[in-house]
C-alpha cells in the first residue's frame, strides 16, 4: 500500500506477526497484529506480560525476531527513521542531565531530536507551562522531585509535536492532582496521535483510553474498547456472601478478586461465567474485572 492511500496528517501503524525472543526458551512477545489508529490505547498486563518489549519494539529500540511494523503501510524494517522521526518516547527508566535546568535540558534534546519546527522557544515554553513546570524552568534538575521529573520526561516526549507517543507508566510518581492534569492533556494529544500508554493501574486507563489493550504471556488477550470489554463482562462477576470456612472452599474453585472480612463472614466478588454458588448475586462489572478475567488463572485449572 502506498502513503499516498491516507490522509496528510492520518497515522497508522500496523504490527504484523510480532514476535520477540530474548532467550531461545522464552518468547517475550508471541506473534501478535494489531492495527493502531489515533486514539489513546491504554495497554495492561502484569508483570512481565510483554508491555516495555512492545513499546520498544514500535520505538524501534530494539528489533523483533520475527514479524513486522508498517508505518501508513510502509514497513520500516530497514529504515527505523520513519517511525523515529514521528516519535515521542517517555521510557519506563528516564534518565536527565541533573546540572541543567528544565528549560536547557528540553532545549538540548530539541537539538539532539533535531526539531525543526519554527518556533521552538515557544513550544518549550508552552509544554512546561502545559505540564506545570514554568515555574521551576530555570531550576536545576537534581532539585527536582520524583513527580516534577516525571513531568519533564512528558514534555520532552511531546517536543517536535510528534504524531506517535509512547508513554512506558508515564503516572509513576505523579500526585492525584497531576494525574487529572497527565489525564486531560492526553485527551487532547489522542485527538489526531497514536498514543500508546501502559500502566498497572487500570483506573487510571479507564476514563481516558479509547481502546485498552490486554497482554498476557506475551500474547494480545482482548483489544477492545472499555465500553465493549465491560459488556462482555456483563453477567460474569458475582457477590457472594458466606461463612468464612466455605469462603476458603469458593477461594480454590474460583477467580476472587475481592475479598472483605466481617465477623464470622466473608464477602467475595467473583469472576465467573456462571453464578458459582446458590446465594450469588450478579453485580456491575468494571475494567479491573475485564482485566482479571483475562489474565487472572482460575485456580480450579491450576490445581
Ligand atoms: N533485555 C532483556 N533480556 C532478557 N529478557 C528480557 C529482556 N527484556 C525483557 N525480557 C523478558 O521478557 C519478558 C517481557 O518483559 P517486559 O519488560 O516486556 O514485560 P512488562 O510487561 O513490561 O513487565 P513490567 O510490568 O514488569 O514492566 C519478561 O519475561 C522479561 O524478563
Amino acid at each position: 500500500m502506498s502513503n499516498a492511500s491516507f490522509p496528510i496528517k492520518e497515522v497508522q501503524l500496523g504490527i504484523h506477526k510480532l514476535s520477540k525472543s530474548y532467550h531461545e526458551n522464552h518468547t517475550a512477545l508471541n506473534n501478535i497484529s494489531l492495527t493502531l489508529t489515533p486514539g489513546i490505547i491504554g495497554l495492561v498486563g502484569s508483570n512481565g506480560a510483554g508491555k516495555s518489549t512492545l513499546l520498544k519494539l514500535i520505538a524501534q529500540l530494539e528489533r523483533p525476531s520475527s514479524g513486522s511494523i508498517q508505518l501508513n503501510g510502509q514497513d520500516v524494517a530497514g529504515c527505523p527513521q520513519l517511525i523515529r522521526q514521528r516519535l515521542g518516547l517517555l521510557p519506563q527508566h528516564f534518565a536527565v542531565y541533573e546540572n541543567l535546568t528544565a528549560k536547557q535540558f528540553l532545549q538540548y534534546l530539541a537539538a539532539v531530536k533535531q526539531v525543526t519546527r519554527k518556533h521552538v522557544a515557544q513550544d518549550i515554553s508552552e509544554l512546561l507551562h502545559a505540564l506545570n513546570l514554568h515555574e521551576f524552568e530555570n531550576q536545576n534538575i537534581s532539585t527536582f522531585s520524583g513527580g516534577m521529573r516525571q513531568r519533564l520526561g512528558i514534555a520532552q516526549a511531546l517536543l517536535g509535536a510528534p504524531d506517535i507517543l509512547i508513554f512506558d507508566e508515564p503516572t509513576v510518581g505523579l500526585d492525584p492532582h497531576e494525574r487529572v492534569a497527565f489525564r486531560s492533556l492526553l485527551k487532547k494529544l489522542g485527538k489526531d496521535k497514536i498514543v500508546l500508554l501502559s500502566s498497572h493501574i487500570i483506573s487510571d486507563l479507564a476514563s481516558i483510553s479509547d481502546n485498552i489493550l490486554v497482554l498476557a504471556r506475551g500474547e494480545v488477550c482482548a483489544f477492545n474498547t472499555p465500553e465493549n470489554l465491560l459488556q462482555h463482562m456483563e453477567g460474569k462477576v458475582w457477590d457472594i456472601m458466606v461463612k468464612t470456612t466455605e469462603a476458603r472452599q469458593i477461594e480454590t474453585q474460583f477467580k476472587v478478586c475481592d475479598t472483605q472480612y466481617f465477623d464470622n463472614k466473608t464477602r467475595l466478588r467473583v469472576i465467573h461465567e456462571t453464578p458459582p454458588t446458590k446465594c450469588a448475586s450478579s453485580i456491575a462489572p468494571n475494567l479491573e474485572d475485564a482485566y482479571l478475567f483475562y489474565t487472572a488463572p482460575c485456580p480450579a485449572e491450576a490445581h
